[in-house]
């Protein structure tokens, strides 16, 4: 079975296969999601759509999807299940709280924990990015509120991004303002998306653009009012999807496949840098600051 299905596994799967899991449409049919299409775990709700091929995949973490654990595992083991399905062809990620599309990495999965705690977590974001950011699926994030950080990663690593179109809202990599960094494939991710000059200035001032700054600096690719992100999402997938799928398939990873390669080629050094950074007293030390500032902010 295993044989057949690297046989039959498309051009665009081999050549992101040897990192990550799967990118064949032939496997899997929607049996293991019920005849309504529909799956849900605890973080995360996909809604498929079969006559259009589209899922909607919302995350559900509240206040403010916080990238737990449970969320990354979720998110990854979801991800996998429509990346197999042939009859899936496009994806849109978005936020099933309202004003939040994600607050980035959850930040109490970083404090106070043990080594084997946070190299657990880092491979987790590790293996979101790798699968989402190498998916073979059409991506478009229907970001529909704030979005820093890890949620401004999440966001990036689509193909296209529509954003509400409110200066309360902002998206960025915003790290260095809670006295971390943000890593070199966090830092590839930007690059790709608005050039080295944008994200150098935005990675070392942790910068948050509101929703029309974003759109100015192409960190996001179209604002709409808040209310018309998920139709707009699925209007730009129906374009996006009448692209014929192997062309596609085969021009995305010319891209892609060089960045998602380099932390592939060193994944177990990226998690032992991450665990011996995030253990060290002063590093904790910015965190907790950080968390009781977030706290604070609302008394
Ligand atoms: C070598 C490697 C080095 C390490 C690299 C690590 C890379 C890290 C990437 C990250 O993603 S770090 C996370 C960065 N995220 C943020 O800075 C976002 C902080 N949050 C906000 O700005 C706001 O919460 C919001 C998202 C704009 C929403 O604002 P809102 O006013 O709607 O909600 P709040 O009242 O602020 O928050 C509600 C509740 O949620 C808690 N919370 C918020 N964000 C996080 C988070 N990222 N992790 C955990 N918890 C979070 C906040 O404290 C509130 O808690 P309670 O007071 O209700 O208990």
């Amino acid at each position: 079975m295993a044989a057949l299905a690297v046989l039959r596994r498309s051009a665009p799967a081999r050549l992101l296969s040897g990192t990550l899991c799967v990118h064949s449409r032939v496997l899997a049919p929607w049996r293991q999601y019920q005849s309504n299409r529909h799956f849900s775990n605890d973080k995360i709700l996909v809604e498929m759509d079969e006559s259009t091929g589209v899922a909607v995949m919302k995350m559900k973490n509240p206040p403010v999807n916080g990238l737990s654990l449970e969320l990354l595992t979720e998110f990854s083991i979801s991800l996998e299940k429509l990346e197999i399905d042939r009859g899936c062809r496009g994806l849109i990620l978005t936020s099933a709280s309202p004003k939040v599309f994600s607050a980035g990495l959850d930040i109490t999965e970083m404090c106070g924990k043990s080594a084997e705690h946070y190299a657990a977590f880092w491979k987790a974001v590790q293996e979101m990015w790798l699968k989402l950011f190498g998916s073979n699926m059409v991506t478009i994030a229907a970001i529909n509120g704030s979005s820093p950080a890890g949620g401004c990663l999440m966001a990036m690593c689509c193909d296209y991004r529509i954003m509400a179109d409110s200066p309360k809202y902002a998206i960025g990599l915003n790290e260095t303002q809670l006295g971390i960094v943000a890593p070199f494939w966090f830092k590839d991710t930007m690059t790709h998306t608005v050039g080295s000059r944008v994200t150098e200035q935005s990675l070392q001032l942790g910068q948050m653009y509101p929703a029309p700054a974003a759109l100015k600096f192409g960190l996001v690719d179209q604002l709409v009012p808040e209310d018309k992100v998920q139709i707009t999402a699925a209007a730009a997938m129906a374009q996006w999807l009448s692209v014929p799928d192997h062309a596609r398939q085969i021009t995305k990873p010319m891209i892609r496949k060089p960045i998602v390669d380099r932390l592939v080629k060193q994944r177990e050094a990226d998690i032992d840098n991450f665990v011996s950074f995030i253990s060290k007293e002063s590093i904790q030390k910015s965190l907790q600051a950080y968390m009781d500032r977030l706290k604070q902010k609302k008394q």
